[in-house]
């Protein structure tokens, strides 16, 4: 039967995500589906073969399509095909936040030449439709600051382990069979995936081009359930927030940090795969946006609304870019001079106290962990982050009204209700 628009698409990745588009547009068939590019002729699909070729290429010079959509678990790969398209001025859409994150510039200049459009809702906290919302609704508005829950297999995790007291790899292991997690859990569990979506964020948001190097990255990988009881004692919870904000000086803040929330707080109730997004702007002031963060459908969901907005011409317009009189991009100051309470646990008790902390508060000392309350520089973390990761450290931004001493109090408790 042939579709209501009568217009072909060509899709690449059969996995999580390309079955979850799949489903949606054979529930709704607006477009007729050309071959299914994937990578392994052996694997057991639930289409027949027919519908698949294992050659890019058979879709990229296929004339009579129309449009892509780019859901491969290959960053590389990703990257070639989404340039060829983009070279030949055509239409793609796509889910890859590494990959888009950090070729930006060349993707953006790449449209502009040749006159093809890229959408990439998909590729920051799935069914949110965030990047719209920033480039629609916001374009003109200044925004004071956009953070939130931006990964959901790190979401699922701290909730399992949170709320149900399961393992830290039973939780991964589930957030994983569930297709949340991507094909290299670590870009989940050490920040990386949230650092690539906050970096979309940034530019769609503030105009921001931002290199990883520039933004304070910590993980959830090495938490413990005595982190989380020492969060539960306090009254709170851990997620892991990414924040970009324009401060008082006008420069960015940009970190992604497991972070104590409490129940005042939107994000203390953001569970499981879902994501929250807190906006504040100018004249609007604060917006919560929430919803599904990775999963088939709901990431299908947000592939299909770009695949349909990109038909009807949409494109990005990127509003907050500014370009100085060449038209480079004017690059927006990012801040490291402010400071950061943070709580760490770590297995090198002789090399956290050296930190040029500002004030410092150390408990739980033993021969082979230390745990402490400190308040540092962010120049400095940013300098001594790597050398604390080659530890086994985990790492969490404390709200400025917590004390080292409630920290402290909240540390016996949880001792004493483990025991
Ligand atoms: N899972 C989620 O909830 C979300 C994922 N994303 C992003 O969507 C993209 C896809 O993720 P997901 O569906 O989870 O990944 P999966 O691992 O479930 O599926 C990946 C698909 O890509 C195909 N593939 C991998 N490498 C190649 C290649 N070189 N050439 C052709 N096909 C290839 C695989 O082929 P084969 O089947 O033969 O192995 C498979 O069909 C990623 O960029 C991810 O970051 C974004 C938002 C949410
Ligand atoms: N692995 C990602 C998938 C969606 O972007 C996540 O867990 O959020």
């Amino acid at each position: 039967m042939k579709s209501k628009s009568g217009k072909r698409i060509g899709i690449f990745g059969f996995g999580c995500v390309g079955q979850g588009l799949h489903d949606v547009l054979q529930e709704n068939p607006h477009l007729d589906v050309a071959r299914i590019c994937v990578r392994d002729q052996e694997k057991l699909r639930t289409l027949p073969k027919h519908h698949f070729t294992y050659d890019a290429q058979e879709l990229l010079q296929d004339e009579s399509i129309d449009l892509y959509a780019e859901l491969i678990s290959d960053p590389k790969e990703a990257l070639l095909i989404v340039r060829q398209a983009l070279r030949a001025g055509k239409t793609i859409v796509s889910a890859n936040k590494k990959m888009i994150s950090e070729n930006l510039t060349e993707l953006v200049a790449l449209q502009e030449e040749f006159g093809g459009t890229l959408l990439y809702e998909a590729a920051v906290c799935g069914s949110i439709p965030i990047l719209r919302t920033l480039e629609a609704y916001y374009g003109n508005e200044p925004l004071l600051e956009v953070s939130g829950i931006l990964n959901g297999s790190s979401n699922y995790i701290l909730t399992k382990l949170d709320a149900e007291g399961i393992s830290y790899n039973e939780a991964l292991a589930q957030a994983q069979a569930l297709g949340f997690a991507e094909a290299d859990p670590t870009l989940d569990v050490g920040g990386y995936d949230t650092l690539h979506k906050i970096s979309l964020i940034a530019a769609h948001a503030f105009g921001a081009v931002v290199k990883p190097e520039q933004v304070l990255r910590a993980g959830i990988q090495h938490i413990s359930r005595k982190d989380v009881a020492l969060a539960q004692a306090l009254g709170g919870r851990i997620r892991l927030v990414a924040t970009a904000k324009l401060n008082q000086n006008n420069k960015l803040e940009l970190q992604v940090l497991p972070t104590l929330v409490f129940p005042d707080s939107e994000l203390y109730h953001v569970e499981a795969e879902f994501n929250g997004v807190q906006l504040e702007a100018r004249y609007a002031g604060d917006q919560f946006l929430k919803g599904r963060g990775a999963g088939s459908h709901p990431t299908g969901s947000a592939v299909w609304a770009d695949v349909s907005a990109a038909l009807a011409g949409y494109k990005y317009s990127y509003p907050k870019f500014r370009h100085n009189e060449e038209g480079e991009l004017r690059p927006v100051p990012v801040e490291e001079d402010d400071e950061l309470k943070i709580y760490v646990r770590s297995t090198m008790p002789e090399f956290l106290p050296q930190l040029p902390w500002r004030e410092l508060t150390v408990f739980g000392e033993g021969k082979r962990e230390i745990q402490l309350v400190g308040t540092i520089r962010r120049k400095d973390l940013l300098l001594h982050l790597s050398a604390l990761k080659q530890t086994i450290a985990f790492i969490a931004q404390l709200p400025a009204h917590v004390s080292a001493e409630q920290v402290v109090a909240a540390s016996c408790i949880a001792l004493e209700e483990a025991a």
